[in-house]
């Protein structure tokens, strides 16, 4: 089914179902009226209303049961309650060819498919596509990366279909589902690790006498400028790090700091320990 026939119903719509249903309408690959959504926060649900003029459901079951590709997108704890509250609807079963899109951090497929295959046969279950989906906030500003893992049962429309949705929000790239704890520790928490670079290298600008504004405007122009030219260039960025150290200047002062007090490996320990926490969270 091509996507501008799809109806989509989002299931949560906070932070990350605002920037899917924002990058949808945005791009104009599919009319507000082919988009429905629940939460349960009313407040929400009518800001949403209002702002993309969506339609409200009111009822996980009903809001499943309506719609051919429904985007998860509750708290990871929340998971279990939506998923009950969906596969024991009065019209559960019965229906079509539903495609499902979960982006709960550390929810693995085989839970979404025991949660939501369970009263079905095996007909049906096998023809409920399941595609688990990691996407990082910078999808608030177009700017997303995110990576997906379709289960058996979805197929090359599926994937597709699933592709543009995600691609409305940024860039999307298709992993083996054991590969997603990885995707989860290096791009889900990513802008994280990159926003406390921010905090520091600011810190440390007023530190050396800057006055916070003009040390945030050098941050972050600094981090947009470096982040442009590797791409431009296409040269790695330990080649371009030596281009900036000058032999005995002030860069290898300060990159020396760095080695001496194994930064890097500080680095690549947070980022392994997200990576063990996310698959902790999996099981
Ligand atoms: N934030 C991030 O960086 C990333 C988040 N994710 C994942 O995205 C998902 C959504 O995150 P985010 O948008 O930040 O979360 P939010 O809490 O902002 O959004 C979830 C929304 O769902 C509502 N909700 C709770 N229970 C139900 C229910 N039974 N039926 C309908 N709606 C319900 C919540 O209401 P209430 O607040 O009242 O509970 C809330 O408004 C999470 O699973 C997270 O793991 C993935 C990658 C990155
Ligand atoms: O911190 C978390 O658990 C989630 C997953 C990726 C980003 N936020």
């Amino acid at each position: 089914m091509a996507i501008q026939d799809r109806k989509i119903g989002f299931l949560g719509a906070g932070n990350m179902g605002e920037a899917i249903i924002g990058a949808l309408l945005g791009s104009g690959i599919l009319p507000g009226e082919h988009i429905c959504i629940n939460d349960v926060n009313a407040e929400r649900l009518s800001y949403m209303h209002k702002t993309y003029g969506v339609a409200p459901v009111r009822d996980n079951a009903r809001l499943f049961a309506e719609c051919d590709t429904v985007v998860l997108a509750v708290k990871p704890q929340q998971m279990t309650d939506v998923l009950g509250e969906i596969s024991s609807g009065p019209e559960y079963g019965v229906g079509g060819r539903t495609l499902v899109i979960s982006i709960a951090a550390g929810f693995p497929i085989r839970k979404i498919e025991a949660l939501l295959y369970g009263p079905l046969d095996e007909d049906r279950a096998r023809r409920m596509p399941i595609i688990r989906v990691m996407p990082n906030t910078p999808a608030l500003v177009l700017a997303g990366m995110s990576g997906m893992s379709p289960n058996r049962h979805a197929d090359a429309q599926d994937i597709e279909a699933a592709m543009e949705i995600l691609g409305a929000m940024g860039k999307v790239i298709v992993f083996e589902e054991e590969k997603l704890d990885a995707v989860t520790a290096l791009s889900g928490s990513g802008p994280a690790y990159v926003f406390y670079l921010i905090e520091a290298m600011t810190h440390a600008g007023v530190a050396a006498g800057l006055d916070p504004s003009d040390a945030a405007e050098l941050t972050l122009g600094t981090l947009d400028g470096a982040v442009r030219l590797i791409q431009a260039r296409g040269e790695p960025p330990e080649v371009l790090r030596r281009k900036v150290t000058s032999p005995g200047g002030t860069t290898e002062a300060a990159v020396n700091v760095l080695e001496r007090n194994n930064v890097r490996r500080h680095i690549v320990d947070a980022i392994l320990a997200a990576a063990r926490r996310a698959e902790e969270l999996s099981r």
